[in-house]
């Protein structure tokens, strides 16, 4: 369980990234973050493996204020806590496959790690995960050979190897086309079903938040406007959070498709 009690975050250039949020988010939830840009979302996500360091307030993980942590315990709450970028951060030289066994480096130790000595059951859980995202063919490309759909798989399969408690995805989709997006999130909304995995994810497309998210939060200037199930939420909803009506470029627009992710 993730709890933001009274939580602020003011940028040393006096910026209000987070104002007073009050946030519960509870296991195996499936929450999209949305707001215009500069609302906060990017702020909300990465306060939670400290990637940014609020300034005010409490931020428990599992009941731990996660605020003071530093060294190996900074070190094992991002090993707890996976992220997927916009940009995929793969190793763009080396290939698919050790990419995805980067992730086991939060839990193999330093020494092996230098020397890529993974072990037999990290290599099957990096294999099975590539598996899981239907990109097991391009073990051996080099990441920069494939497509951003491609990719952000890939990004999607290291996570997976991380085994993590909470997944955080940063505008996941904002770098692919409409049917690649749709892929990518149905990847996301899959694992969380199968594997309960909290997941949280920023997306400035209402419709595609509309379509996967179980709860939706909405942000402006740093505060939660919002914050309820997608029964609950409505065009005026979004108009809200917006500040102003919705328009063409909200949307990412749905794919007539047969469900199937391949590319
Ligand atoms: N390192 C920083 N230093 C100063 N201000 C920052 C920093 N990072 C973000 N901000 C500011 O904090 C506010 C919230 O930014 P944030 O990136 O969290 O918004 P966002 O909703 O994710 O927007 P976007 O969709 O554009 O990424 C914005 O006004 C932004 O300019």
């Amino acid at each position: 369980m993730i709890q933001f009690k009274d939580l602020s975050l003011v940028y040393p250039n006096g910026t209000q990234g987070l104002k007073d949020v009050n946030v519960t988010i509870n296991d195996g939830e499936f929450v999209v973050i949305v707001g215009l840009s500069g609302a906060g979302k990017s702020t909300f996500i990465r306060s939670i493996n400290r990637l940014v360091t609020p300034t005010d307030g409490e931020l428990l993980i599992d009941d731990e204020d996660i605020l003071g942590y530093k060294g190996s315990k900074l070190r094992s709450l991002r090993t707890k806590v996976g992220m997927i970028f916009q940009n995929y951060n793969l190793v763009k030289r080396s290939s698919v496959f050790k990419n995805v066994l980067a992730g086991r480096l939060g839990h193999t130790g330093t020494f092996r790690s230098i020397f890529n000595l993974f072990s037999k059951e990290d290599k099957a859980l990096a294999y099975q995960n590539l598996k899981r995202v239907n990109i097991e063919e391009k073990l051996y490309n080099r990441a920069d050979q494939l497509s951003g759909g491609q990719q952000q798989r890939v990004s999607i399969a290291r996570v997976l190897t991380q085994k993590p408690d909470y997944i955080l995805a940063d505008e996941p989709v904002a770098s692919l086309d409409p049917p690649t997006s749709h892929q990518v999130m149905k990847y996301l909304k899959k694992i969380n079903q199968e594997d309960g995995i909290t997941t949280i994810v920023n997306l400035h497309f209402i419709d595609m938040a509309m379509e996967y998210a179980d709860r939706i939060i909405g942000m402006r200037a740093g505060e939660v406007v919002f914050d309820g199930p997608v029964s609950e939420v409505s065009e005026e909803t979004f108009e809200e959070i917006y500040g102003r009506s919705i328009r063409e470029d909200d949307l990412r627009g749905s794919v007539e498709e047969d469900g199937e992710a391949n590319e």
